[in-house]
């Protein structure tokens, strides 16, 4: 594996990104240099994943600051176009926090918010690199120090955040230590951002795994061929309950009815005090056609409406550790972050 992988980058005046939506085909990028391009870009998952999102937020305002200097903006386009990178996708709080770092920059001018944007990118590796050790640390403590059977469910590694990633910053920590025996991928429809962009990472750095279609997920953990879950997160309400990709909750239960751990990892910019529980976190509902395919390659007769959340709420009860960047909560045991 050559370099550390690396979703989204500044330079100077320029966001590059990932095209993480052909992956694993191919690794091309995209340049970004006017809002309403990153806002596409968001909205079709070219770049994707909380951290990742929060990043982009904020180097948003940044585009949207330089690009009304060359078009002549006055402040309400400015700040319209804002809004609209902020609202460009609604349940992955990051996109919002980032954006929030930022904007008050904006009087400061470039220099400044573009500075502060490198910090949101710098700190969020931190965090990943930091989470990734109390996570392993946490779960060997819990578990057993003998390579490992874990199951993770969509993408919440590199290319989800600003670098090495949360569930999977556990995973490569795990890995780095020599302690995964294999990792079961959940292939997460309807984009498959596990089989697609999980396994993509993984490969690449030689971690053993495998991945399941989505409804192998329960029978796997019941079958006890995992000894721990570990996913990512969207937003983390103040009682613990938490956002993530569809199909996670599904995960969480089989846990619980097999005793094994669920592991949510996450940095602190994924938890959101000012949502008090996970019924108040807004669910992302996309388009039918994610599900049922388009005219020609479509999966269901033409009738047929899709239903397509792209998230779903595992409550905090099911939830046996958060693994932030300063420790690990245990929401399970009323640890919560808002206590
Ligand atoms: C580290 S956050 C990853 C989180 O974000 C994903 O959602 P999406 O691919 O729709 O942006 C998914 O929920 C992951 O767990």
């Amino acid at each position: 594996m050559d370099e550390e992988l690396r979703a989204i980058a500044w330079t100077g005046d320029t966001l590059t990104l990932i095209d993480q939506t052909v992956l694993p085909d191919r690794l091309e990028h995209l340049e970004v240099r006017e809002v309403d391009v990153l806002v596409d870009a968001v909205r079709r998952l070219v770049v994707r994943g909380a951290p990742a999102l929060g990043v982009a937020g904020a180097y948003g305002v940044v585009l949207a600051m330089l690009q009304a200097g060359r078009e002549g903006w006055d402040r309400a386009t400015l700040e319209a176009a804002v809004d609209r990178v902020r609202e460009a996708r609604p349940t992955a709080v990051n996109l919002a926090v980032g954006v929030d770092r930022v904007r008050p920059l904006i009087d400061a001018g470039v220099e400044a918010a573009a500075a502060e944007a490198g910090r949101v990118l710098e700190e969020d590796v931190a965090a990943n690199r930091a989470l990734g050790a109390h996570g392993a640390d946490w779960i060997l403590a819990r578990v057993a120090r003998r390579p490992l059977r874990i199951l993770t469910h969509c993408n919440a590694g590199a290319l989800a955040t600003a670098g090495w990633g949360t569930a999977l910053g556990v995973v490569r920590e795990l890995h780095a230590r020599g302690l995964v025996e294999t990792v079961y991928v959940d292939e997460t429809r309807p984009l498959l951002q596990g089989s697609r962009l999980t396994a993509w990472e993984l490969a690449r750095e030689g971690v053993p795994h495998r991945v399941q279609i989505d409804g192998a997920a329960p029978s796997t953990v019941l079958r006890g061929l995992v000894d721990v879950a570990i996913v990512g997160a969207d937003r983390i309400a103040a009682n613990g309950d938490t956002a993530n990709k569809i199909g996670t909750v599904g995960v969480a239960l089989a846990c619980a009815d097999a005793g094994i751990p669920f592991v949510v990892a996450a940095p602190w910019s994924t938890v959101d005090r000012a949502t008090a529980t996970g019924a108040d976190i807004p669910i992302e509902l996309r388009d039918d056609a994610e599900v049922l395919g388009r005219q020609g390659s479509r999966t269901a007769p033409a009738a047929s409406r899709g239903f397509n959340p792209a998230f779903d709420v595992t409550p905090a009860r099911l939830v046996d550790a958060l693994v932030t960047e300063s420790g690990v909560l245990e929401p399970a045991r009323g640890r919560v972050p808002g206590a």
